[in-house]
């Protein structure tokens, strides 16, 4: 048995996931959309797909393939060089993200909420005003810096806290965290924004098991509360156990896009080549 063969009968041994019993409402439809840097090759070239309100989404694909840049371009951290993002909702036009600019753009990363591999906590602050933070775009800044929450936010921080087990560490400075610990007070602030999506872009990938599965547990309930959730791994059982979707990339073109069990051999040795050998 190779390791593809290997590691398609572990993942489809993994129990069936859920699947989210939501309505199958699009909050998002991407289309055709590229990225290049500097003029170079399509880093994403031609990427279709439309994202419904309580999935949860694994992005997968080697290393290089685009899964981060998807995101960032989502988020409008990066601008798309062509292609469309349009942003559905019931009482609203239609947006395209890809036109946004200033105060709208920010309006957009407000209920596009993204949490990165390395937190990007602020170290020197306590973890409450950390989760506190996610509600800049709501605040003045002024009011932020001088660390003026209304009673509502700071009610709804320590609400989240709780509900990741962190309220015991809500007064420590974030430095003093652990990388799990650190990532918790990350999705916390990230859903300080009331999002209607949240990306996270390989957030398990330096946390041990327990950690691992604490995260993808809290993305797990995010999904079922209606939010949209998109989260780049690299690993194929994770994927398998997590999500109820899952979206494969391979140099900037999606190659599969379905349910978690129905991945082939065929596929995974597309998406990954002779990377597949360090799947887990
Ligand atoms: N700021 C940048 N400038 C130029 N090229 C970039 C930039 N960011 C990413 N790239 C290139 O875009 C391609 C896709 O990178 P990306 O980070 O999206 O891949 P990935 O699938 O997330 O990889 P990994 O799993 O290793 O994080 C790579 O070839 C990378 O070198």
């Amino acid at each position: 048995m190779n390791m593809a063969q290997a590691l398609l009968k572990s993942t489809l041994a993994a129990p069936e996931p859920q699947l989210q019993p939501v309505a199958q409402q699009t909050v998002l439809s991407v289309q055709d959309l590229c990225k290049s840097w500097n003029g170079q090759h399509n880093v994403l070239d031609g990427i279709s797909f439309d994202l419904h309100a309580g999935e949860l989404v694994g992005v997968i694909g080697r290393s290089g393939a685009g899964k981060s840049t998807l995101l960032h371009v989502l988020n409008g951290t990066h601008t798309a060089t062509s292609g469309h993002i349009l942003s559905l909702e019931d009482d609203d036009d239609e947006r395209d993200i890809t036109e946004l600019h200033g105060r709208a753009l920010r309006q957009w990363r407000s209920e596009c909420g993204m949490i990165f591999q390395d937190f990007c906590l602020v170290p020197r602050l306590d973890v409450l005003t950390n989760v506190l933070l996610g509600r800049l775009s709501q605040t003045s800044t002024l009011k932020s810096l001088f660390k003026i929450f209304p009673d509502s936010d700071r009610a709804r921080a320590i609400e989240l806290l709780e509900w990741m087990g962190l309220l015991p560490h809500a007064l420590q400075r974030a430095e003093n965290l652990s990388g799990g610990q650190m990532q918790r007070v990350a999705i916390c602030r990230a859903l300080m924004q009331n999002p209607r999506i949240l990306l996270a872009d390989e957030p398990v990938a330096s946390l041990d098991p327990k950690n691992t599965q604490r995260i993808m547990d809290a993305l797990k309930q995010v999904s079922q509360r209606g939010i949209s959730v998109m989260v780049n791994l690299h690993s194929v059982e994770l994927v398998q156990s997590y999500c109820s979707r899952v979206i494969g990339i391979a140099s900037g073109r999606v190659v599969y896009d379905g349910h978690p069990a129905s991945l082939t051999e065929d596929t995974l040795q597309q998406l990954y080549g002779d990377e597949i050998s360090q799947l887990h």
